[in-house]
């Protein structure tokens, strides 16, 4: 059969009728379904959908759907795209600013049109899109890490999977140990931990994360399903209450929620028994050992395990035995896309003063161009002296790099000596050092938002 041609078409998730009766109008529906089949998840329950086109309303998302046209024998359903791709907007915590930021999700294309530059297509014409409308950063999460840097992606934030041993406790360093007494002082003295219904956790949850996402590297913002999720009142497989959602938060000593986590029991029928940590956010340090010390003082749970955890997570450092917190995993999180990198560059911290002539190389065209780049005052100036990075000697580069290595590098989580041994970074080594020194941060970036 002949390959069929391909239109793309651009809309916002909408709903036929008001209400109770509302549904999903036809195109959503058709769009959802494909990227479902894509995910390979099972149907959705009655009202699944509705709600879905209800929250991604609320985060504006941009749906575009790639429709079989021109099939000779009609054999393709039309109606149903046979690529999906999702975008929307958050911001950014750059270590400097919130940067407001393209995310793409959602991309699927149908086992039947793969390989024919679908993607390729969807991805080039977004990127381009994004760019023309004056975003300087793209990001994503990747089902595979081999996909996305030919479109300029790099790893910028990655992530641990902690299994940490709590059959003794934790015994936290510099705790008292009994923060788990439920509402008892916490364990530096000053604040309180208690359980929280679950009716409760989202707003609080709402607050503590918003001064968080405030003051964290990596940090996105979140989607407006995400206290649901978090609360246990919107399970993620079908939106469906989660009654088996457990939280708990610490209080600081004028009262304000400092902290919170959600966490669920794995069951009695698998052992050891565990605990899996749901969302775990901590604006103070206080807060962070309170709470892991309620987590270590849970009775008759052996295991807590934990998939968020920065891989400079200072548990492992808080505890008396090092070895009760094993990382089972290790794995690439956020993945960022510098579209404009002066503006990107500009909205990030200054590490150590310092200039550096610098050469972005994008297959894409995109980010392409040689940069000044000067570092004073924990504030960095970029200056864009060449569209190109093969211009003559007055903008020859020290040091030369692809947009996906200077997305690696943005926030500081992948060191630029790190990407010059690895072959990602060109230049005289004083040069890659004195870029390395200018990007150097004093945090390891962390994301807790998956979209
Ligand atoms: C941000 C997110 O949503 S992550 C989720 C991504 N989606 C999935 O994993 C769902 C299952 N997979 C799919 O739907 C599809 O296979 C996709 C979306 C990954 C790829 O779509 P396709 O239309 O087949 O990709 P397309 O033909 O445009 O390929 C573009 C390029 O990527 C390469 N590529 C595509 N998929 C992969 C892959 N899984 N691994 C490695 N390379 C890949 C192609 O070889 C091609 O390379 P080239 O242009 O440099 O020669």
């Amino acid at each position: 059969m002949q390959h069929p041609d391909y239109e793309i078409r651009r809309f916002r998730a909408a709903l036929d009728g008001t209400g109770e009766d509302a549904r999903a109008d036809a195109v959503t529906g058709a769009w959802i379904e494909a990227v479902r089949r894509g995910f390979h998840e099972n149907p959705p329950v009655p009202g699944q959908v509705e709600r879905m086109v209800g929250f991604y309303r609320q985060d504006d998302r941009e749906l575009t759907g790639a429709y079989a046209t021109g099939t000779p024998d009609g054999a393709v359903d039309t109606a149903v795209p046979v690529a999906t791709f999702g975008t929307m907007r958050h911001t950014l915590n750059t270590g400097a600013a919130l940067l407001p930021t393209h995310q793409i999700t959602a991309v699927t294309v149908r086992a039947t049109h793969r390989r024919r530059g679908l993607l390729r297509r969807m991805m080039t014409e977004d990127l381009r899109r994004a760019a023309d409308a004056g975003l300087a950063m793209a990001a994503l999460f990747a089902s595979e890490a081999t996909i996305y840097g030919r479109f300029g992606f790099g790893v910028a934030v990655e992530r641990e999977s902690l299994r940490i041993d709590t059959r003794r406790g934790l015994s936290l360093v510099g705790g008292a140990g009994g923060a788990g007494a439920a509402g008892q002082a916490s364990a530096d003295g000053a604040g309180a931990t208690e359980f929280v219904e679950r009716e409760a956790i989202a707003d609080i949850a709402r607050a503590v994360f918003a001064r968080w996402h405030a003051v964290t590297p990596g940090s996105m913002d979140r989607q407006a399903s995400y206290p649901g999720v978090i609360d246990g009142t919107l399970r993620e497989e079908d939106l469906e209450p989660d009654t088996a959602v457990r939280g708990a938060a610490h209080w600081a000593a004028d009262g304000v929620p400092d902290g919170y986590v959600t966490w669920k029991f794995s069951g009695w029928e698998t052992g050891p028994t565990t605990v899996r940590v749901r969302d775990f956010v901590a604006v103070t340090d206080e807060a962070y050992r309170a709470l892991w010390n309620l987590l270590g003082s849970l009775d008759l749970v052996d295991v807590v395990t934990w998939e968020h955890a920065s891989v400079d997570e200072p548990l492992r450092w808080a505890v008396a035995d090092t070895r009760v917190c094993a990382v089972t995993e290790r794995e690439d999180s956020l993945w960022l896309r510098i579209l404009d990198p002066v503006a990107a560059l500009q909205a990030r911290p200054g590490g150590a003063p310092g200039s550096v002539r610098l050469a972005v190389t994008d297959d894409l065209g995109i980010a392409a161009g040689t940069l000044d780049l000067v570092s004073a005052d924990g504030r960095l100036t970029a200056v864009r002296v060449a569209d190109g990075v093969t211009a003559g000697p007055e903008s020859e580069a020290e040091v030369t790099l692809s947009v996906a290595a200077l997305s690696s590098a943005y926030l500081g989580g992948i060191s630029v000596l790190t990407l010059a041994r690895a072959g990602a970074v060109d230049g005289d080594p004083e040069a890659v050092q004195r870029l390395a020194a200018i990007l150097a941060t004093d945090r390891v970036p962390q994301c807790l938002t998956d979209f």
